[in-house]
């Protein structure tokens, strides 16, 4: 699946064409936020109506209401998927979800080429995620400092001990994800945060992705040295997210901060 969403992309980004610039944009940093939670443990919340593994998720779909209530129940930032065609996302979400919230905004989707980073800009993005599975580690590097240089930071996810191993060996990324799907097969597990976070760099902030359901799933990747979560699906069935976020810290602890 992965290498069928990247011709997609390669095909898409030949023909896109830019928003105007948005110049009354204030950044917010993802970095900052997840270094100082808001629980023990970050949340970067996803608004997320459908996935290639799970197909529609939430028919009754409003990205800045879902934002809001991610907000107010203490998330630390939120992430918005832009893929149209296989996530049923779209560039102007982020904008909008931008528009409503304090917090930072990280842009999901795929990117491939710089014209996707000045994409990112203009829609109001703070974060974007590079896919380590998706790039070869020197373009993903060059990715990587030209988001930083337009003053965006970035996610940088990998699967694989491998990858992550081949990553560092050129640089050494400021946020580390570890999606625990296989973009390739869809095969979800929790285990995956706990082979590859031993090789992350005590400096990096890491992120446990995908697959966490519930509060005790929470727990199990902070034992294994998460310092945040990335969680969509989960959150995006309940009608009430707001709820769901409560319900999902609820083993964690129940004190929010307020920043
Ligand atoms: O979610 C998918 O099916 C998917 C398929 C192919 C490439 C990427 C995919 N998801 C992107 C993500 O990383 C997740 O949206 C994110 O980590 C949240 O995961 P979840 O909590 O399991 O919805």
């Amino acid at each position: 699946m992965l290498e069928q969403i990247l011709t997609t992309k390669r095909k898409e980004v030949t023909t896109l064409t830019l928003p105007s610039t948005w110049s009354e944009v204030k950044r917010a940093s993802l970095s900052a936020a997840l270094r100082k939670p808001k629980r023990s443990i970050g949340l970067i919340a996803e608004v997320k109506k459908a996935s290639p593994s799970k197909g529609l998720i939430r028919p009754d779909f409003h990205p800045v209401d879902i934002a809001k209530a991610y907000e107010q129940a203490g998330a630390d930032a939120i992430s918005v998927l832009t893929d149209v065609k296989y996530f049923q996302g779209h560039r102007q979400y982020l904008t909008d979800v931008k528009q409503a919230v304090q917090l930072p905004v990280l842009r999901k989707d795929f990117i491939i080429d710089r014209i996707q980073i000045e994409e990112s800009v203009r829609i109001g993005a703070d974060a974007i995620l590079l896919i380590g599975e998706a790039l070869p580690p020197k373009t993903l590097y060059e990715l990587y400092k030209e988001a930083y240089e337009k003053g965006l930071e970035c996610l940088v996810e990998v699967h694989k001990r491998e990858t992550l191993e081949n990553i560092l060996a050129i640089f050494t990324p400021e946020i580390i994800g570890v999606n625990n799907r296989d973009l390739c097969t869809f095969v979800t597990s929790l285990e995956t945060t706990k082979e590859v976070v031993p090789f992350v760099p005590a400096d990096s902030i890491i992120v446990s992705e995908s697959g966490i359901g519930n509060a005790s799933d929470l727990t199990t990747v902070q034992t294994y040295g998460a310092k945040a979560v990335l969680v969509g699906e989960s959150l995006m069935r309940k009608e009430d997210v707001g709820a769901a976020v409560h319900e999902l810290f609820q083993e964690v602890d129940g004190i929010v901060r307020s920043s």
